[in-house]
């Protein structure tokens, strides 16, 4: 097995490729003591044996892989979905079905939650017939969700009053990395619920990070997909200028492949772009809303970041182009726009 090694400022890591195993041996990520809050063990949700029932709400392009890999792992999953028909595949491969949030809840030791933006997420949590409802002492809550801090710690308290744990892990990795379980967990909140969900963690992702309090862990994902989104535009910006003087974008794509700059994103998004192609793994407006996001968390600290600022206004400008369902990768087809405008 290949090793792998990087390196978190918070927590000291020491990190190898993934096994795929239903009883993973050993932690893959050692987390030094001080980073964790101290809990007692007592009443904490079981979801390291196999017995354990594990509730999956919203099965969208990556809840739906998430959710399918630990049906395929052998545990015990129930599923909830705003749109029924996406339970229907998951139904055929083994997992239960509760008509609410709320019922999920009730009948699992676990439920992790995959939603679209902090209103649906918030929603899901604290609804009418959210999973709060259904929470009580035993029990743990994990959104997986891309949200703000703020509402990452509305949802916790909401879960946290009902006597249950709640841990945000909001993943680095897009539509194939949940496919294939490679999936990068940014953790935060109750460690003695992170302990727990470790081996189901390590089913559906390579790698996992606990971050300390919440709002660590969404504050992380929304810093990643800030960088991720600028490098994007900026990408499109050069492939963009590259035709325009008469350089072949495809080879730009090749250039930058071999150089300092190159990275997977601009390898594997690359090819499709200059072909104007778009399918979507990471829907557009998703990366809108974490550049959103990004820029309030900045503002909260007074910092500025005006290269995230000027990527948003390109992905605003692709959806309001009706983008918003393409891949994120069709930011570019907003400076097409803008050329087009100009001559
Ligand atoms: N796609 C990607 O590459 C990645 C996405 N993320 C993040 O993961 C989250 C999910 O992304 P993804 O799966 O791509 O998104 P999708 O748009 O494919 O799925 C969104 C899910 O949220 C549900 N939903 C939306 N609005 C509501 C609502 N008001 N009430 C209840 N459920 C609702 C949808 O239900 P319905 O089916 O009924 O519409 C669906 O299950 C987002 O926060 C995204 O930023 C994180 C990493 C990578
Ligand atoms: O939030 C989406 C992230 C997509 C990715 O990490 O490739």
């Amino acid at each position: 097995m290949a090793l792998c090694s990087t390196f978190c400022p918070r927590v000291s890591t020491h990190l190898n490729c993934k096994p795929f195993s239903l009883f993973p041996i050993k932690p893959r990520f050692f987390v030094s003591i001080k980073a964790l809050s101290s809990q007692t063990s007592a009443s904490t949700p079981k979801a390291d044996d196999l017995s354990a029932s594990i509730g999956f709400l919203g099965l969208g392009i990556m809840g739906s892989p998430m959710a399918q890999n630990l049906i395929k792992a052998g545990r015990d999953v129930t599923v909830w979905n705003r749109t029924k028909s996406k339970c229907e595949p998951l139904i055929s491969l083994g997992a239960k079905y509760k008509s609410t949030p709320e019922e999920v809840a009730a009948s699992c030791d676990v439920t992790f939650a995959m939603l679209a933006d902090p209103e649906s997420a918030a929603d899901v949590a604290c609804g009418k017939y959210g999973a709060a409802k259904g929470m009580g002492p035993g029990k743990g809550y994990v959104d997986v969700s891309t949200v703000d801090g703020e509402t990452s710690k509305l949802i916790c308290e909401h879960i946290r009053a009902t006597g249950a744990h709640f841990l945000e892990a909001p993943v680095s990795g897009s539509k194939k990395p949940a496919e294939d379980g490679q999936l990068i967990f940014l953790t935060a909140g109750d460690s003695v619920l992170y302990d727990k969900v470790a081996p189901l963690l390590d089913i559906m992702g390579k790698s996992r990070f606990y971050l300390g309090e919440v709002g660590k862990g969404a504050a992380m994902k929304l810093v990643v997909n800030m960088v991720m989104g600028s490098m994007m535009a900026s990408f499109s910006e050069g492939l963009v200028l590259s035709e325009k003087v008469g350089l072949d974008p495809s080879v730009l794509v090749e250039v930058i492949s071999q150089g300092a700059i190159s990275a997977p994103m601009y390898a594997l998004k690359g090819p499709s772009m200059v072909k104007s192609s778009y399918p979507t793994a990471f829907p557009l407006k998703h990366q809108q809303k974490d550049l959103r996001l990004a820029l309030g968390l900045a503002e909260s600290v007074s910092q500025p970041i005006p290269i995230a600022a000027a990527s948003n206004e390109l992905y605003k400008v692709a959806k309001s182009h009706g983008l918003s369902d393409q891949d994120f990768s069709a930011v570019i087809e907003a400076l097409k726009v803008k050329l087009q405008h100009q001559t």
